[in-house]
């Protein structure tokens, strides 16, 4: 039956490349025995075809692995091919329909409705937030870092995104940076793992069966915390428009007179009526699950680089000097003067294609489609290979070398590298995140000299050390010589290293 089932997409498929399977499991037994295997195994078929588009079966589901910019640019750019792929409904419990996993109308009228949220000047209210935290972050780092002390950034980042988005979304701090053990700061960190972990796990990827595994009951119980903690809040600031009590000064939690991305939602109107609270409940977790997880990626990974190219590093440092002026180091910057470090934007733009914080964009096919003269069946789940695009080499040439100035030299075209997608469905929070992680950066730059874990793991030829985009010949040669500080990748709905990013930073004054 299961075969019977899938004939006609396999039969139309057949056309692609791609690996030979076994009846029923497909290719699942070939991917890998964990996350950071299946990263490779994509990379080695990438290189097997010719760096073509390729099809895999996982059991009944035929994925394509897109990676062609024509393809990228006809699925970014359509109005109709916009539901999402079946990895996605492992975030359905938390965080419901909203803007990340909805489609059809009611995704076109959220999108709509939030998309003044992101106005400049609620970016400017987001900014002073950004910078508030940023401030505490440098306090935290200087503990952890003192007396040469290696550490792992990615797991510091965490908590420095988790205060920024929760301040920002809802208005509250949660103050995670300080509170790692709280209830809440444990539930969002627990949450974040289970959807990654479940992913690619063969049975607990089912919703059913999942029921039935022994860490069900702890996942039901951080659900609960999440929705309680947010709905609370939500309960809160509802009660407190109603009467009057935000922004008017009065001194309590809700009178400030930054606007959160709640506020902005519980002025808003669909088809002429106030939200729900299902809606409102929907939105801001959403807000909060797409902005904490890819910019802890997009910081961690920019500050490892940093750490490992020492060049590139200096040249940020002599930027931050001339904009902020030499005297001007220790104070916040402005939103303008974000604007004006042109290096740290293309240095963002290189870490992004080296290390894109969403490594994947997944589309599903709700009826035929004909893409660039090619059939592609119903029931097809697109697998957008973001992560893939910064190594291809035709767009980026030496791709390995860890370059920002190639983003000035040579534009790539606008569906050959898309860390942010492209299109109706494109980030919605990309000046968001980008104000953030320049904020960060630029912030520790200025009070730290960020060093590798050990002096010997400096780049000593621009080139960056990573498997990401390599043949399955050229890492095992890396394999061979791996460090134990150097990265093992993994990428599920965001990107990580699974042991971490380790760094050490000494004080500039
Ligand atoms: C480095 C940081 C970030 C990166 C690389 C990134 C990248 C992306 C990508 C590739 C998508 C398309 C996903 C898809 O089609 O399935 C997306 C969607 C989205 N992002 Fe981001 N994102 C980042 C940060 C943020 C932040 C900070 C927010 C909110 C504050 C945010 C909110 C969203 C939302 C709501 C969507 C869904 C948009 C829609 O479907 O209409 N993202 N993001």
């Amino acid at each position: 039956y299961l075969e019977l089932s899938t004939f006609r997409r396999r039969r139309v498929l057949s056309k692609f490349n791609g690996p030979t399977g076994l009846p029923i499991v497909g290719n699942a037994h070939q991917m890998g025995k964990n996350l950071s295997e299946i990263l490779d195994q994509i990379f080695s078929w990438w290189h097997e075809y010719n760096k073509d588009n390729f099809c895999f079966w996982i059991g009944t589901y035929s994925n394509l692995l897109i990676t062609k910019p024509k393809y990228l640019e006809y699925i970014l750019s359509s109005q109709t091919l916009i539901s999402k792929s079946d990895i996605y409904n492992l975030t359905h419990p938390w965080l419901g329909l909203g803007l990340l996993t909805s489609t059809g109308s009611r995704w076109h009228k959220h999108r709509k409705m939030i998309t003044p949220a992101f106005h400049f000047n609620i970016l400017q209210d987001f900014h002073e937030v950004m910078n508030e935290n940023s401030n505490k972050f440098v306090k935290v780092l200087r503990k952890v870092a003192a007396g040469d002390n290696i550490f792992d950034f990615q797991d510091q980042a965490h908590y420095l995104t988790l205060d920024v988005i929760c301040d920002t979304a809802m208005g509250v701090s949660i103050n995670a940076m300080e509170n790692r053990d709280s209830s809440i700061v444990q539930a969002f960190k627990d949450m974040c793992y289970n959807i990654n972990m479940r992913a690619f796990h063969p049975l607990k990827r089912n919703e059913l069966l999942y029921r039935l595994a022994p860490d069900y009951p702890a996942y039901c119980k951080t659900l609960k915390t999440l929705q309680d903690f947010t709905n609370d809040i939500i309960e809160k600031r509802v009660a407190a428009h109603k009467s009057g009590a935000v922004n008017s000064n009065q001194g309590d939690e809700f009178s400030r007179k930054k606007m959160a991305f709640l506020d902005t939602l519980l002025s808003s109107t669909i088809d002429g009526r106030p939200l729900t609270s299902q809606d409102l409940y929907e939105e801001t977790s959403t807000f909060m699950f797409e902005g904490h997880d890819t910019t802890t990626s997009g910081v961690a990974f920019a500050v490892y680089l940093l750490s490992r190219h020492p060049e590139e590093q200096r040249k940020l440092f002599e930027e931050q000097r001339e904009v902020m002026g030499a005297t001007g180091l220790e104070r916040d910057a402005t939103f303008q003067e974000i604007s004006q470090m042109k290096y740290l934007d293309l240095y963002i733009k290189e870490a992004q294609r080296l290390y894109p914080s969403v490594p994947f964009i997944g589309r599903f096919t709700e009826k035929d489609y004909v893409i660039e003269g090619t059939l592609i069946p119903k029931g097809t789940t697109l697998n957008l290979g973001l992560v893939v695009l910064g190594y291809n080499e035709e767009v980026f040439k030496d791709p390995h070398k860890f370059r920002p100035e190639r983003f000035e030299e040579q534009k790539p075209g606008p569906f050959e590298y898309v860390p942010f997608s492209a299109g109706p469905r494109n980030c919605i929070g990309q000046k968001f995140a980008l104000l953030e992680i320049k904020t960060v950066v630029s912030k520790i730059i200025r009070n730290f000299e960020v060093l590798p874990a050990l002096d010997e793991l400096v780049s000593k030829d621009g080139y960056v050390n990573t498997t990401l985009g390599k043949t399955p010949a050229e890492r095992k040669k890396l394999d061979a010589n791996r460090h134990k500080y150097d990265p093992i990748l993994s990428a599920v709905l965001t990107l990580k290293s699974e042991n971490g990013l380790f760094i050490r930073l000494k004080e500039r004054h």
